[in-house]
Order: C-alpha cells, then sequence, then structure tokens
C-alpha cells in the first residue's frame, strides 16, 4: 500500500511541463505564459487628459472663482487619436478629451464641469494646480518593464495587459489534450435506452468536464467494453493525440478488470492500492512517453482520484504549481468518524457566516453516490490520524470547482 502523498510524488516526479506553443492572443486565453511580456513603450505612451475639459497654464486660473470667473480663448480641439492642437501658450486653452495628448505648454486639464463649457471662449470658474487631471506617460508601466511574469495563467485581465503593450502573439504552454476513456461492458450512453444490468456513463463526461477545469482540452472517448484487445487497441490510437490519458474502472480485484489486466507491465505502468477513501485502488505509468492515469470505477472514488493526482500533474504540465484545489480552514458543523491509516476525503457543503466557514458532511458517503457528490460543494480532507473528530473541530476543505 502506498500513501497519497507517495502516489502523488512519484506521478509529479514522471510528468513534464509541455513544450511551449506560440499563439494568437485571444486563443492564448487560459493558457500559462512561457515567457515574461515586457512594454516596448512606457504606458500611458504620451502625458494626456484624464477628464473631458479645457487645456490650460495652471498660472492662467490660479484666481478663478465662481464670483470671477477666468475667461481664455479657445484655440481649438483635441480629440483621443486626432490632436488638433499640439501646443498652446499662456493665456490660451484648447478644449481636450479624455485621453487626448495634452499639448505642450499646458500644465493642467479643467474639468467641463468647472466651466461654462464654452466654444470660442471659456469661462473658468476654478483653479486647478499643476499637473490637476494629467495622465503622465509611463505612469502605469515604464518602457522596457516586465508586464506578465512566465509562469502566469492568462486571464482577462492578463490578456488586456498584454494586448495594451502591444502583443498580438504569446508563447505559452499549451492546454494539455487529456483522452478520457470510460471502460466496462455495462455502460451505456446517456441518451439510449437501458437493458439488464446496464447503467449510463457518468464517468466520461464528468472527467472530461474536470479537465476542462484543470486547464486542459478533454477528448471523451465512446465507452469501450471489457475486452482486452479493443482497450489495448483503443489506447494505443489515443497516444497519438494525447499529452495524457485518463481511464476509469477496471482497476480492482475483478475477473474481469480489463485495464489493470492490459496495462500491468506495459510501459511503466503499474497498480497500487492507496491509503485513501474513496480511491483505493489506482494505476499510473508512462506509455510510450504518454502519462496514463487509470483511475477507480466508482464514480465519486474516480472523481476524487481526479482531483488529487491528475489535477496537480495537469497543472505541472502547464507550468503551474502542482497545487490541490484551492484549501479553507473550516469547523465541523457535526461529529465526524474517519478509517484509521486512511486520507478521507468527505463530500461536504462548506458556508461562510460571521466570519468564518463551516463545513458539515453529506449524510451518505458511498463511492457509488454520485448525488451526493453533485450537492455537494467541498470535500473535506481527514488526515490518516484521525479517527474520531467532534463537531467545532478545524477540518481543512477542498473547495470543488463551481
Ligand atoms: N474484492 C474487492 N473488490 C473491490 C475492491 C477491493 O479492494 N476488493 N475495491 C473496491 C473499490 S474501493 C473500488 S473503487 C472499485 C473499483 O473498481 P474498478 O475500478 O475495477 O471499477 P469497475 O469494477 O469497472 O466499476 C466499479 C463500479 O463503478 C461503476 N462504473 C464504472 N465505470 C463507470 C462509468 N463510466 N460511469 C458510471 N459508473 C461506472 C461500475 O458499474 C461499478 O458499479 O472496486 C471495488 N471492488
Ligand atoms: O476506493 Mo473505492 O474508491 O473506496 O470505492
Amino acid at each position: 500500500m502506498r500513501t497519497v502523498d507517495e502516489h502523488l510524488t512519484h506521478i509529479l516526479g514522471s510528468v513534464s511541463v509541455l513544450p511551449p506553443l506560440d499563439l494568437a492572443l485571444l486563443e492564448a486565453h487560459g493558457t500559462v505564459l512561457a515567457e515574461p511580456v515586457a512594454a516596448p513603450v512606457p504606458l500611458p505612451p504620451f502625458d494626456n487628459s484624464a477628464m473631458d475639459g479645457y487645456a490650460v497654464v495652471a498660472a492662467d486660473v490660479a484666481g478663478a472663482s465662481e464670483a470671477e470667473p477666468v475667461t481664455l480663448p479657445v484655440v481649438g480641439d483635441i480629440l483621443a487619436g486626432d490632436p488638433g492642437v499640439s501646443a498652446i501658450r499662456p493665456g490660451l486653452t484648447a478644449r481636450i478629451m479624455t485621453g487626448a495628448p495634452l499639448p505642450a505648454g499646458a500644465d493642467a486639464v479643467i474639468p467641463v464641469e468647472w466651466t461654462d463649457g464654452g466654444n470660442a471662449t471659456v469661462q473658468i470658474t476654478r483653479p486647478a494646480p499643476s499637473g490637476n487631471y494629467i495622465r503622465r506617460a509611463g505612469e502605469d508601466v515604464l518602457a522596457g518593464q516586465v508586464v506578465l511574469d512566465a509562469g502566469v495563467r492568462l486571464g482577462a485581465a492578463q490578456i488586456g495587459m498584454a494586448a495594451a503593450v502591444g502583443r498580438a502573439r504569446v508563447v505559452v504552454r499549451p492546454r494539455p489534450r487529456v483522452v478520457v476513456l470510460s471502460t466496462g461492458t455495462e455502460l451505456r450512453p446517456p441518451g439510449s435506452s437501458l437493458g439488464t444490468g446496464e447503467i449510463w456513463d457518468s464517468n466520461s463526461f464528468m472527467l472530461t468536464a474536470a479537465v476542462t477545469e484543470a486547464g486542459g482540452v478533454g477528448y471523451r472517448q465512446d465507452t469501450v467494453t471489457d475486452e482486452p484487445a479493443k482497450v489495448l487497441e483503443t489506447l494505443h490510437d489515443q497516444l497519438v493525440r494525447a499529452d495524457a490519458i485518463v481511464t476509469s474502472g477496471g482497476v480492482s480485484m475483478g475477473t474481469r478488470d480489463v485495464v489493470k489486466e492490459v496495462l500491468t507491465g506495459t510501459g511503466t505502468v503499474e497498480f497500487h492500492k492507496v491509503r485513501m477513501r474513496p480511491g483505493k485502488p489506482q494505476g499510473f505509468g508512462l506509455l510510450e512517453g504518454v502519462p496514463v492515469f487509470t483511475l477507480p470505477g466508482n464514480p465519486v472514488s474516480a472523481y476524487v482520484s481526479f482531483q488529487v493526482f491528475v489535477r496537480p500533474a495537469l497543472r505541472a504540465m502547464q507550468g503551474l504549481p502542482p497545487e490541490p484545489l484551492p484549501t479553507v480552514s473550516a469547523v465541523l458543523g457535526e461529529d465526524v468518524r474517519s478509517p484509521a491509516g486512511l486520507r478521507h476525503f468527505v463530500r461536504g457543503r462548506l458556508a461562510f457566516s460571521r466570519g468564518h466557514y463551516t463545513v458539515s458532511p453529506a449524510e451518505v458517503q458511498g463511492s457509488h453516490q454520485l448525488g451526493s457528490l453533485a450537492s455537494a460543494n467541498a470535500l473535506i480532507t481527514l488526515a490518516e490520524d484521525a479517527e474520531a473528530l467532534p463537531a467545532g473541530s478545524h477540518v481543512e476543505v477542498m473547495r470543488l470547482p463551481s
């Protein structure tokens, strides 16, 4: 028997970060940068106005008030992208819009609300210090500054930042392509009718969705019956397009545990019992260099195994730290028992109130009981040495992707 940590360490020691790929910016959404992105020019590139108003010499309006407005001639309009006036002299003003370049000679912007909004001349009713409502070149980003580090996942804000520094393409770690295959003669695709002893395949859909949630691209395969030759042929066919393969079912002690049968001794694949519940029977290894995760068939076991072993590996392949799901500390809402010597992943509902998290275990915890997983939002992680935890204890809780 292996511990969870031993099995995960073995897996992480066997997977490598994927080679980098040059992608158009929007195609890179959700991937991880493989290069730092630096600004070729400062941002903003030029001093510009933060308000719609009038560009002035601050000294000209120092005495302005409601009672005694300062009147200035307006020499022209400066629009964003269409700077009609490039300079003003003392005693003059130009109308300026937000984002338009500040004309040389001006050192303040008077918002239109502080004026009568005049066209040929304008009356200004408030003074402004030098620098008023001016956005200086480089006050966001300096020329040459690294704005995104290698290893950062490109969410919407990071995509915006890359575009803002002029990048149309970026070099990233691609999303791992993960083939998902369920085995089991009893499995029928959802949407078809069931014969005696048959069930609808849930694992391949669930695991393909979990791959997406972990930043990969899932390729769900049609289920394969428990025939060794078919399972092996399907796996070999899929190797060419896979950065990883995830199977479910056929890894336990049955007479037809076909995945275990065909993969034992193939490549570096090994099967182990892992000290955890659910998810005891596990297999992992490389097949022609491709990591293959053989997860147990019980749906909750397959799901928990994915989050505990596959998700960290997919993160490592993307160049991300192989962290588990985001974890919080919570107070147990009721007493919990846990099997000695096993790490126990208990489905529960996490809630936040009066400044702290509380978590309550689901009523049923069988590894075939997908209903209690679908209504859970968290997995309470009970350590191997925990046997009885009273209500009020602090526990670690992994938040499930939502
Ligand atoms: N004698 C023993 N029997 C079992 C042991 C054991 O140690 N000794 N371990 C049990 C545990 S724990 C688990 S977990 C399961 C794992 O079994 P397999 O990986 O071989 O999975 P199957 O036998 O193929 O299926 C188990 C169960 O899950 C259902 N299943 C399978 N695939 C799907 C799918 N794609 N969608 C929905 N449901 C699926 C299948 O019908 C079975 O009910 O072994 C225990 N037995
Ligand atoms: O490990 Mo099994 O996953 O307990 O049902």
